[in-house]
């Protein structure tokens, strides 16, 4: 939870801001005042100016709410850069957060700065004063102003423009100064840039004891698949509803809980042993056409129903163990179906109802764990992202690195069974940059969740919810995990036989090494 203090930080009303679209980079950052500033290297040249001649200038942190995640992408490389022997400080609850914004900039009426003076500076003890003399100025080769919520660099020709080669910046004295600096302000705006961002969410908060960053920014969270080009979806509007006989409260086993008559169960999995006490002779012909590949009409046979009450009180319904362990599509009912809200085909569609924590780990990055007991075949959440054309996660793959296919989910369950899909022409789901809480779980060989098929449109199997639900019971606080390659028995095995001669394989070194640690460790995360 935020504090009222940070919330005022989060929240903060500032007039001013600098835009990232006017950053170019950030350089460098240094203690000023006790408030942590940065250096950034504005993007406004005219073109006739050369980048020696760029506006450079410090800033509050304040002043660069909108510019976290530059700030973010400086710290990281900073810190990727540094010698080992550099540890991040964790920051510590001293570290003062400012409340407003406003005694700094008066009356907030657009200003000028020149470039003696720092960005910030308008109100100055004579200490600060003293001081000023032998600190470096605030702006070079331009002059700042204040207008219209914008903080705006322009270059001039004003005597007082200190000018500097901008190409020479950050000076050798800033970096050492920097070596030394904290950067416990920035890290904790970072993290609270990012629980606003978490707060778009319900049940939904981050924990990091290991070290003080947070996930990255250019990361949102969405609440529903966000198409990209040329991908199709159709409006639910247009989805097919079951009809008679399933209606409202029809009470346990009637209605769509009958699944020889709910028409959305039409492609569901079939109770063959149902069909074997009902119809020896008919499920003998489809046990038949099973083996040899045949085509059988299974429309009216009678289907499976995925979800049954659970015997946890207080718990919802959970998957059989037939869809857990079978992992056949399940098809859930639709906003066209007559039997509405309350029917017991809606797990999925409902959204998550448990709480999630991302969390930093010792080894595998960020991880999520639910803060509350979950049960055998509980729903936990669905993976979310932008979906693209198959042809662009390839182009995405190419140009990304190589941690870039984590991200990336074909939706290719109903390839096999429908003539005009094939992988090349699937649709895939991105979630690196766009998603929800389920794109921070980690993979395991011996996973605890597994993502099912649900599909709410059984004519469309192009678009379709990956769910993720617990395959054991899995204790509050328990890192979920899955398996990004969801591995049969018989590969599994295989691989892992193998997984030490593949560590030591030269032919392997390119591949992201898996730190799972369970004991059927595959070795790698991806083959
Ligand atoms: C879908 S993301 C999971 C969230 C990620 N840990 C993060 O910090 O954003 C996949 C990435 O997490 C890391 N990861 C996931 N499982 C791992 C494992 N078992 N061992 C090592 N790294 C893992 C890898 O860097 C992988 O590319």
């Amino acid at each position: 939870m935020l504090s009222t203090r940070e919330l005022a930080f989060v929240e903060i009303q500032v007039t001013y801001r600098v835009s990232p679209l006017d950053v170019a980079g950030i350089l460098c950052h240094r203690l000023k005042d006790g408030h942590e500033q940065l250096l950034i290297r504005w993007r406004t040249l005219p073109a006739s100016q050369t980048p020696s001649q760029a506006i450079c200038s410090w800033h509050d942190l304040y002043e660069l709410t909108s510019c976290m995640h530059l700030i973010q992408k400086y710290l990281e490389n900073r810190q990727s850069s540094s010698k080992p022997t550099l540890k991040r400080k964790r920051p510590s609850p001293e570290d003062g957060l400012r409340k407003s914004r406003d005694s700094k900039f008066g009356n907030g009426h657009p200003t000028s700065v020149n470039g003696r003076s720092d960005s910030t500076n308008s109100r100055r003890s004579s200490s600060d004063a003293a001081s000023e003399k032998i600190e470096t100025p605030g702006v070079y080769n331009g002059v700042l102003e204040r207008r219209e919520g914008r903080v705006v660099a322009t270059q001039s020709k004003h005597m007082g423009v200190v000018k500097v080669d901008a190409t020479s910046l950050p000076t050798p004295e800033m970096v050492e100064q920097a070596r030394i600096s904290s950067t416990a302000q920035a890290e904790r705006y970072i993290r609270l840039t990012f629980e606003r961002k978490l707060k778009k969410l319900r049940w939904l908060r981050l924990e990091n004891k290991v070290d003080s960053s947070a996930p990255s920014l250019d990361f949102s969270f969405i609440t529903d698949y966000v198409t990209g080009k040329d991908v199709y979806r159709a409006d639910p509007g247009s989805y097919e509803g079951c009809t008679e006989p399933c209606k409202s409260n029809m009470g346990s086993h009637i209605g769509c809980e009958w699944p020889r008559e709910c028409k959305c169960l039409e492609y569901a999995a079939v109770n063959e042993d149902l069909l074997r006490r009902e119809d020896p002779q008919l499920f003998q012909e489809y046990q038949q056409a099973k083996q040899n590949g045949d085509y059988i009409d299974i429309t009216n046979l009678p289907k499976r129903f995925p979800y049954h009450v659970s015997k946890v009180e207080g718990k919802p319904q959970t998957l059989v163990p037939f869809y857990r362990e079978e992992r056949y599509p399940i098809y859930e009912c639709n906003v066209n179906c007559r039997c509405g809200p309350v029917c017991k085909s809606r797990v999925v569609q409902k959204g998550r109802r448990v709480p999630l924590t991302i969390f930093q780990t010792a080894n595998r990055g960020w991880g999520v764990y639910c803060d509350e007991d979950l049960i055998q075949g509980e729903f936990i959440d669905t993976y979310l992202g932008e979906i693209i054309t198959n042809q662009e996660a390839d182009r995405r793959e190419q140009a990304g690195p190589k941690e870039k296919q984590s991200y990336l989910y074909s939706l290719d369950k109903f390839v096999d069974n429908v003539e005009d899909l094939t992988h090349e022409n699937c649709y895939v789901v991105d979630g690196q940059y766009i998603g929800g809480p389920t794109r921070f779980i980690n993979h395991c060989c011996e996973p605890n969740c597994r993502q099912y098929t649900v599909s709410y449109d059984k004519n469309n199997p192009r678009i379709y919810d990956i769910a993720f639900f617990a395959v054991h019971n899995i204790p509050a606080g328990t890192e979920l995990t899955f398996d990004y390659q969801d591995k049969d028995e018989v590969e599994e095995d295989v691989a892992v036989r193998q997984r030490e001669a593949a560590r030591r394989d030269p032919a392997n070194a390119g591949k992201q090494p898996c730190n799972c640690g369970a004991r059927k460790c595959r070795g790698f995360l991806w083959e």
